[in-house]
């Protein structure tokens, strides 16, 4: 059974082996998460050759080599050789967090299917038993969580630091941190003046 984390790998080296269509997934949401992305191939598809031009990531045009994990703080093994694949799970540190795209096996961690709503991330694992389920699982949940999420829970944010700063009492602290996550909290078309209204009631009490 593995172990969920969220990672930040803002500014993190991250070295992806091979540059096809797998690769270049797994590019677009390291690139969402602010990584440093050298990517190690004789050839990529375009969308990764234009980052490449733009500065937005390295390419290293040339076939893999241990040496090329160094300082690596996350690796993606995504070549379509299943030799290649296992070369570089084998040239990884134990510390290094290693995902091999045909080899869950040989990898320390995989990548979840993700639905994002700003600061919300839902994340969908079977661990490789299917990861046409866990995609779509995640259609299901994309719609049972609208993009107006994203606005709900930086509000959420500001809320939560105004009543930790502000309330002392713990069990006043809970109920107003349970109330702004209710469904009737969330419907109502002014949360400012909602929250107001129900941190005077609940201060009040
Ligand atoms: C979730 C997602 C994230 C992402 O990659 O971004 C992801 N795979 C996605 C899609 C997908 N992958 C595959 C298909 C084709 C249909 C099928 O085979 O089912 C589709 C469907 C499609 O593309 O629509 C084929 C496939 N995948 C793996 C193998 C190798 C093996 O099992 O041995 C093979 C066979 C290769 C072959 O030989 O052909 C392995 C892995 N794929 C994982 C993640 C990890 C486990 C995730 C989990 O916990 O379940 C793991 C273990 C490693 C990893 O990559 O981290 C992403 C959905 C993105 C989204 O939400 O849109
Ligand atoms: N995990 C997943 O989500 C998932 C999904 C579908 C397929 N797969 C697996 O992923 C693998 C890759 O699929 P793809 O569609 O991206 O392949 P692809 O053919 O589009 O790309 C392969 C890439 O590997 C590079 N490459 C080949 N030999 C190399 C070497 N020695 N050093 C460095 N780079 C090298 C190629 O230049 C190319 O950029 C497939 O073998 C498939 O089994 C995984």
């Amino acid at each position: 059974m593995s172990y969920p984390i969220m990672v930040d790998i803002t500014n993190k080296q991250v070295v992806v082996v091979g540059g096809g269509k797998v690769a270049e997934r797994k590019i677009r949401g390291l690139q969402e998460a602010n990584a440093n992305v050298i990517v190690v191939a004789p050839e990529v598809t375009e969308y990764i050759q234009q980052l490449a031009n733009g500065g937005e990531l390295v390419w290293r045009k040339k076939y893999f080599s241990p040496g090329d994990l160094e300082d690596a703080f996350l690796i993606i093994a995504a070549t379509n050789n299943r030799e290649i694949n296992e070369a570089v799970a084998q040239a990884a540190q134990p510390y290094q967090l290693i995902n091999v795209v045909d080899a869950p096996t040989q990898s320390n961690f995989y990548v979840p299917s993700i639905v994002r709503r700003g600061k919300l991330t839902i994340a969908v694992s079977t661990e490789g038993a299917s990861p046409t389920l866990a995609k779509k699982i995640c259609q299901e949940i994309a719609e049972m969580y609208d993009e107006d999420y994203g606005n709900y829970i930086d509000f959420l944010y500001e809320c939560r630091q105004y009543i930790l700063r502000n309330v002392s009492d713990s069990d006043k602290k809970q109920q107003l941190l349970q109330a702004i996550t209710g469904e009737e909290f969330r419907k109502s078309t002014n949360w400012e003046k909602e929250f107001r209204k129900l941190f005077e009631r609940v201060m009040g009490e």
